[in-house]
Formats: C-alpha cells, structure tokens, sequence
C-alpha cells in the first residue's frame, strides 16, 4: 500500500468507527424523522434519504418517516386553478383544499417515498392519520399578532394510538405516514408535518426527533448567518418562539413538543446536504440545531 492509500484508508477506518457509539446507543431504539423541503424534490437527494431509511433499519435502528408535502400540494392546487393562502405558516384548508391536500399526500407523495425505499427491499409501508386511529385531530386556528385566525380545516393532533406503527416496527417494515387525520367525528383535517411528527415521537417513546429542512438549522437573528445555533436548551428556545416567523415556526414548535414530551433530543438539520439524517445519528458533531431538555443543554 502507497501512503497515500494508507492515509485513504486510515480516515476511511476513522469514519466508520466513530458510527460505533452511536449505534450502539441507538441500537433497537425509535428514530422520527420528518422529511420534507429540498430532499423531497431534488432527484439525488430523495435517493440518498431513501437510502439513509434503509441504512438505519439495517443498523438495528427503527426509523419512523413523518413526510411533508406542502409544495406538491402547492403545485396541484395551481393546476386545479384554487387559491393557496397560508396564515401563521399553516395552509388555510377549505373541504375543497382538504381534498386535494390528502390526495396528494397519501395517493403522490407517500406512495412516491415508499417506492424509493422499496427499491432496497421490502422495507416501507404508508399509513395515514386516518388509519388504524393512528390520529385524532382538533380543528386548531392560526395565531397571528395574539389573534386566533380560522384557517378551516387544519388540525393540531390531540390522541395518538401507535399500536398500528409499532406493528410495522415489529414487523421489521420502515412506516411512511402521511399527516391527514380525522377529528372525533371522522371529518378529515390536514395536520401540520412538523406537529404530527412531533406527536409521533412522543407517543413512541423515540430517541430522537429529525427535521429536515432547507437551512442549515435554526438561526437566533434571522439571516444573520452567523446566529446559527449548534445546541439549545428548551427553555431558551420557548423564549426565542415568539420572534421566529414563517415555516421555523411549526418546526421548532415541534422541536419543543418532541423535548417537552420526553424525546431525549430534536434536531432540526439540513435537507439539502445529502445523507444529512445518516450524518446527524452516526457522527460526534452531528449537524443542525439540537433541541435539549434543560438539564442537558
Ligand atoms: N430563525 C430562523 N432560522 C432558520 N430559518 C428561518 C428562520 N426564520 C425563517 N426561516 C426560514 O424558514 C425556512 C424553513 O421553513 P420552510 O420553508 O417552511 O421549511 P420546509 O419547506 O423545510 O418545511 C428556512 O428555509 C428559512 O428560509
Ligand atoms: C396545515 C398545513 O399547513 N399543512 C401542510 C401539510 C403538509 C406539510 O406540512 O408539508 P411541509 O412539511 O412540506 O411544509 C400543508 O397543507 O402544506
């Protein structure tokens, strides 16, 4: 061997066993992870989250994808010719809009995710809030300068029932849900993402909450881009909530939830980079903003 591919081999050696305390500490334990943003558009990167699901699963880890979908849903509601408007970063939801909001999220971009995952093996399974009582949701309103907005049929998650996720777990598949569920009396509600995967992880009693998104994690003084923020504690980040704006909001939302509700950590990572969730679990530094109950922060 030259030095050169002795050195190749040396960091090569380096990377791989640096995975190993994590995988021992995530070995058998719940991982949520919430897909969306560039990772869901671009080609490449959808290809490589796939393969992150399937790289996990067969470490021993159980990944659990809560998938978004708000551009897609964007994008058909422009060639169905209706209006998208959102208040406070969640879609006002007329029953026309519920419609298209859960065709395209169960029948397009779920099926979509599932396909890419399956292309490794008989891994993932798509489920809905609507299945299996997975969900029930509450109509919620938008808040917007202190005000309660109706925005219709947009729900917060109020019952989780994980049973039918955790027979997939069981069953060694990786479940994909889609974020529609139903309210008490079976009218449908289109939830958040970022709220339902928050709401999932606590109800699973998951290790870790992953939200992927298109900035590089959560900044203090947006754009400043030197306010990026490596670790918070939950606290400070309940503090920081009222000065956020647009799409952070439901994500660190669900940071503080997932933390609140007994996930040892939430990270909010970059999308954009490929094989980011892989990077996040399996590295020392990890990436993103990692959201941390006080005492840990
Ligand atoms: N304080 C902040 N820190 C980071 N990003 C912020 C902040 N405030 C606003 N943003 C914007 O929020 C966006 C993330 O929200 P959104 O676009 O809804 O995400 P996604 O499409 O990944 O669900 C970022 O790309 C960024 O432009
Ligand atoms: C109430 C509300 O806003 N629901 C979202 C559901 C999809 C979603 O959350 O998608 P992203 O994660 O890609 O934003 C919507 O209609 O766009």
């Amino acid at each position: 061997m030259t030095d050169v591919t002795k050195a190749e081999a040396a960091v090569k050696a380096e990377v791989l066993v640096e995975a190993l305390p994590w995988l021992q500490r995530f070995h058998g334990k719940v991982v949520v992870v919430k897909y969306g943003g560039n990772a869901m558009i671009d080609e490449n990167l959808k290809r490589a989250f796939a393969q992150d699901m399937v790289f996990l699963r067969l470490a021993g880890i159980q990944p659990v994808v809560v998938h978004g979908g708000g551009p897609q849903i964007s994008a058909m509601l422009k060639r169905l010719g209706i209006e998208g408007e959102f208040v406070g970063g969640l879609r006002v939801t007329s029953p026309e809009t519920m419609d298209v909001v859960r065709m395209v999220l169960v029948g397009q971009v779920g099926r979509e995710l599932v396909g890419l995952i399956n292309a490794h093996g008989p891994y993932a399974v798509g489920i809905s809030g609507e299945d299996a009582q997975l969900f029930t949701a509450e109509r919620r309103a938008a808040v917007v300068d202190g005000e309660a907005v109706d925005i219709g049929l947009v729900g917060d998650v109020v019952t989780v029932d994980p049973e039918s996720v955790l027979d997939l777990i069981r069953a060694g598949r990786i479940p994909v849900v889609s974020t529609v569920a139903p309210d008490v009396d079976g009218v449908v509600h289109n939830v958040n993402a970022d709220t339902a995967a928050s709401a999932l992880a606590v109800a699973l009693g998951a290790e870790k909450l992953v939200v992927l998104t298109d900035v590089e994690g959560l900044y203090t003084d947006w754009p400043d881009r030197s306010s990026l923020v490596h670790k918070i504690g939950a606290d400070r980040l309940e503090e920081l909530m009222p000065a956020l704006t647009s799409g952070m909001v439901p994500k660190m939302e669900a940071c503080l939830r997932a933390v609140r509700g007994g996930v040892p950590a939430a990270h909010v990572i970059d999308g954009r980079l490929a094989h980011s969730v892989l990077l996040e679990v399996f590295t020392s530094k990890g990436v993103g903003t990692m959201v941390l109950p006080d005492e840990e922060a």
